[in-house]
C-alpha cells in the first residue's frame, strides 16, 4: 500500500464539519419531526448503455434477463426514496445482488444515479459541482470501507491522523486529534504499532478513528465487518451502536446480515431486486413483515428478543395501574417475560409516571407465538398467579 491513498481507502480527510448531528444529542435520534440529513426520491440507477431510457418506462416492466438480453442494462436501485433522519443509524439490508452497495454509493455520487433526487440537508447532491462533491465526501458524509486501506508502515496514530495531514492540518493539533480518536475507539495503548501488529478488529477500530477524525456528519459503512470472527465483530457492532447513541452521529450501515441490522439498527431498509421492500424499525420489520418474502427473512429471528412490549400491553383494569413490576415502553418481551416470572403479576408499562397499560403472560406469550396481541378492551387474564413463562 502506497501513500497516495489507494481507491479502497476511505475518504477520511479532516476537518470538522460545521454543526453536526452529534452536537444534537441522541435526543434527535431517529425523530421523524426533524428535518432529514439524506432524503432519497424515486431514486434508479441502471447500468448499461443508454441506461437513461429504462427507469419510468416499459422496458423497467422487463424482468432483469429480458432487460439485459435486450438492451444489455442492469437495474441496481429501483425507483427507491428514503430519508436518514439526524442521529438514527440507517441498515441498507438484503442478500448478495439486492443493490446495497449500489444505492449507498449513489448517496455521495461515487456512483453515478441515472434518475431521482437525492438531497442532503436540504441542498441537491445531483447538482453538487466537483468541489461540492469532494466536501461531501470528506466533511458530511465519510465512506467507512470493509477494506480500511491502513498504512502499513505508519504507527496507530499516524494513520488516524492521515486524512487530517493531507487537509493540512499542523502536526501537534492533528496527533491531538487522533489521539482522541484512537481513546474514542478503546485502542489506547496501541498508538505506536503497525497496522500489522494489530488484529483484525483493531485494525477495523483503527478505520474507523479515521473515519471520525474527520467528524463527518454522516458516517457510511460498506459492511465493515463481515470478514472479521463473530465474536470480534459482535464487539464492532457495539462500538457503532455506542458511537451512534453516545454522539448521536448519523450512519448509514450496509450489512446482508439480518442479525446485525437488528442489532445496529435503529430502522432498516429491506432490498430486494434493487428496490426497497420494507423500511421500517426493526420491531416493524420482525413484528410486520410487508410481504411473504420479509416474513420468510424474519422467520428464524427469536421475536420475544426484537418486539417490545407495546406489542404485548393491553389497557389496565381497575388496580392493576398501581401494582406490580415496572418496565419502560421500549423493553423487549423477553426482558418484561424475565419480570413477569419472577414476580408472578403483570407488569405496568410506565412512561415516566404515567401507566401506558399493562402485560401479563398471556399477551406476552401471544408475542412469542406470533398471535396478535389483545386488544385494549380484551377481557383481562384470570388473576395474575404464577406466569407461565
Ligand atoms: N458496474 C456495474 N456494471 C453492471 N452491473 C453492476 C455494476 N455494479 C453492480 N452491478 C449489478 O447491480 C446489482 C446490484 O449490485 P450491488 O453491488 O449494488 O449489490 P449488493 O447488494 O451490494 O451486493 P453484495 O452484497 O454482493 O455486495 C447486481 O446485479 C450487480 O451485478
Amino acid at each position: 500500500m502506497n501513500a497516495s491513498a489507494p481507491a479502497s481507502t476511505p475518504v477520511t480527510a479532516p476537518v470538522s464539519a460545521p454543526v453536526t448531528s452529534s452536537e444534537q444529542g441522541t435526543a434527535a435520534a431517529g425523530t421523524a419531526a426533524a428535518p432529514p440529513v439524506f432524503s432519497v426520491r424515486n431514486l434508479w440507477k441502471v447500468f448499461g448503455p443508454k441506461a437513461e431510457r429504462v427507469p419510468g418506462g416499459p422496458l423497467a416492466e422487463l424482468d432483469a434477463q429480458a432487460l439485459r438480453e435486450r438492451t444489455g442494462c442492469t437495474v441496481a436501485v429501483r425507483d427507491v426514496s428514503f430519508d436518514v433522519r439526524p442521529g438514527e443509524c440507517f441498515v441498507v439490508m438484503g442478500l448478495s445482488g439486492s443493490g446495497k452497495s449500489t444505492l449507498v454509493r449513489c448517496l455521495t455520487r461515487l456512483i453515478e444515479p441515472t434518475s431521482g433526487t437525492i438531497a442532503i440537508d436540504g441542498e441537491d447532491v445531483r447538482g453538487m459541482d466537483k468541489g461540492a462533491l469532494r466536501d461531501l465526501r470528506r466533511h458530511r458524509a465519510a465512506m467507512v470501507f470493509q477494506h480500511f486501506g491502513l498504512l502499513p508502515h505508519r504507527s496507530v496514530l499516524d494513520n488516524v491522523a492521515y486524512g487530517l495531514e493531507i487537509q493540512g492540518m499542523a502536526k501537534a493539533e492533528r496527533r491531538a486529534k487522533a489521539a482522541e480518536m484512537v481513546g474514542k475507539v478503546g485502542l489506547e495503548g496501541l498508538e505506536a504499532r503497525r497496522p500489522g501488529q494489530l488484529s483484525g478488529g483493531q485494525q477495523q477500530r483503527v478505520g474507523l478513528a479515521r473515519a471520525l477524525a474527520a467528524d463527518p456528519e454522516v458516517l457510511l459503512f460498506d459492511e465493515p465487518f463481515s470478514a472479521l470472527d463473530p465474536l470480534i465483530r459482535r464487539d464492532m457492532q457495539d462500538e457503532v451502536v455506542r458511537l451512534n447513541r453516545d454522539e448521536g452521529r448519523t450512519m448509514v450501515f450496509i450489512t446482508h446480515d439480518l442479525g446485525e441490522a437488528l442489532r445496529v439498527g435503529d430502522r432498516i431498509a429491506l432490498m430486494r431486486g434493487g428496490r426497497v421492500v420494507q423500511c421500517g424499525t426493526p420491531e416493524e420489520i420482525v413484528g410486520s413483515p410487508a410481504d411473504d418474502y420479509v416474513r420468510d427473512f424474519v422467520r428464524d429471528v427469536p421475536r420475544e428478543q426484537v418486539l417490545t412490549v407495546r406489542r404485548a400491553m393491553r389497557a389496565a383494569l381497575p388496580g392493576e395501574a398501581d401494582t406490580g413490576p415496572a418496565v419502560g415502553p421500549e423493553t423487549t418481551v423477553a426482558d418484561a417475560i424475565e419480570a413477569v416470572a419472577r414476580t408472578g403479576s403483570a407488569a405496568r408499562v410506565m412512561d415516566g409516571r404515567r401507566c401506558l397499560g399493562v402485560v401479563d403472560h398471556r399477551g406476552l406469550l401471544g408475542v412469542v407465538a406470533g398471535l396478535d396481541a389483545p386488544g385494549p378492551d380484551a377481557p383481562g387474564e384470570e388473576a395474575p398467579g404464577r406466569a407461565a413463562a
